[in-house]
């Protein structure tokens, strides 16, 4: 029989209403498995490192969820991680820039809990054990799975606070998974670009993010810089903060990275005014590509755990979005 890991980290899939009001994941592992009959069909082990709402998730927990998985991978033919929605994309990444891509991972969560009418759970833990185990998914890494579409970990988002199909990103699905009324259905369209796999010794250097918006003076950034191994700035268009914020950041010796605060697209050198995206790059910045702030700061915590100077920074960051 197929040989399924399923690693619970709590969020709402794991979620059910306490005392003091509310819903709050509390509920056993036992709880989702025995909701979902179709894993009798696997060879099943169980795995909770810890129990809890994805907000509440540091990057030190990634990186203990990373080990997990790799005193796993050699034993079983997949694993899915439960996970809440908030910050799975997050983890997903961390484990994208952390493991080979032969290890077999799926993510998944619910939107809804057990004791809603419309839970999700069981349907979106069906999804992933078919995409974690399936052969066609070997080589393309930890993939996340949501309401039947899988995204790759790179360019998956959280894109609604409420619906059932909260997951998206550009430029969209790499597969699909279905029942065909017999059993399931998993096809792909495309393969993620992968690289080599970091092996960062732990995650937990501090790197903050600030937010931009008309009328910014940079308040916030000096004393950021000098609490944090590093900052990342989700910037206007493409790569673009007021004039004031410039100075703040040049010749910084911590490094600064500069991501878009819009959803999807690259940061470019395209302006040459004060605070243009290519003046930002003059004054040592490093440009996130297409990585959205909260996964470029994902990055750069790995980079900062291996001890990389600038230029390898600089040169991870072209590498990871090839
Ligand atoms: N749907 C969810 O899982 C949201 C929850 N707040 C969490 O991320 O833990």
């Amino acid at each position: 029989m197929t040989r399924l890991a399923i690693i619970h980290t709590g969020g709402t899939i794991a979620s059910k209403p306490v005392a003091s009001g509310g819903v709050a994941p509390q509920a056993s592992p036992l709880d989702l498995i025995q909701a979902l009959p179709e894993l009798g069909d696997y060879t099943l082990s169980v795995h909770q490192p810890y129990q809890l709402p994805s907000p509440h998730i540091t990057p030190q927990h990634m990186h203990t969820l990373r080990n997990l998985v790799l005193e796993l991978a050699p034993n079983h033919d997949g694993i899915v991680i439960t996970h809440g929605t908030d910050t799975l994309e997050e983890t997903a990444f961390y484990l994208h820039l952390t493991l080979r891509e032969e290890v077999s991972v799926a993510l998944t969560g619910s939107m809804r809990h057990a004791l809603e009418p419309s839970w999700d759970g069981p349907g979106n833990l069906w999804g992933a054990a078919v995409a974690a185990t399936h052969p066609l998914s070997r080589g393309r890494g930890p993939l996340v799975v949501f309401g039947g579409d899988v995204f790759d970990a790179r360019t998956v988002t959280k894109t609604h606070s409420t619906a059932l199909d909260s997951f998206g990103g550009y430029p969209g699905p790499i597969g699909r998974v279905d029942s065909n009324g017999r059993g399931p259905e998993l096809h792909y369209f495309n393969k993620p670009e992968r690289m080599q796999a970091f092996d960062p010794p732990h995650a937990d250097t501090h790197v903050e993010i600030m937010y931009t918006y008309a009328g910014w003076k940079g308040e916030g950034v000096k004393e950021a810089l000098e609490r944090s191994d590093g900052l990342v700035i989700a910037a206007m268009g493409t790569g673009n903060v007021p004039a004031e914020v410039l100075p703040l950041v040049e010749g910084s010796t911590k490094p600064v990275v500069i991501a878009t605060r819009t959803h999807a697209g690259p940061v470019l050198p395209v302006y040459g005014y004060p605070g243009g995206f290519r003046t930002l790059l003059d004054a040592g910045c490093i440009p996130a590509s297409f990585l959205s702030a909260h996964k470029a700061r994902i990055l750069l915590i790995v980079l900062l755990s291996l001890g990389y100077s600038r230029a390898q920074m600089m040169d991870a960051f072209k590498r990871v979005v090839a």
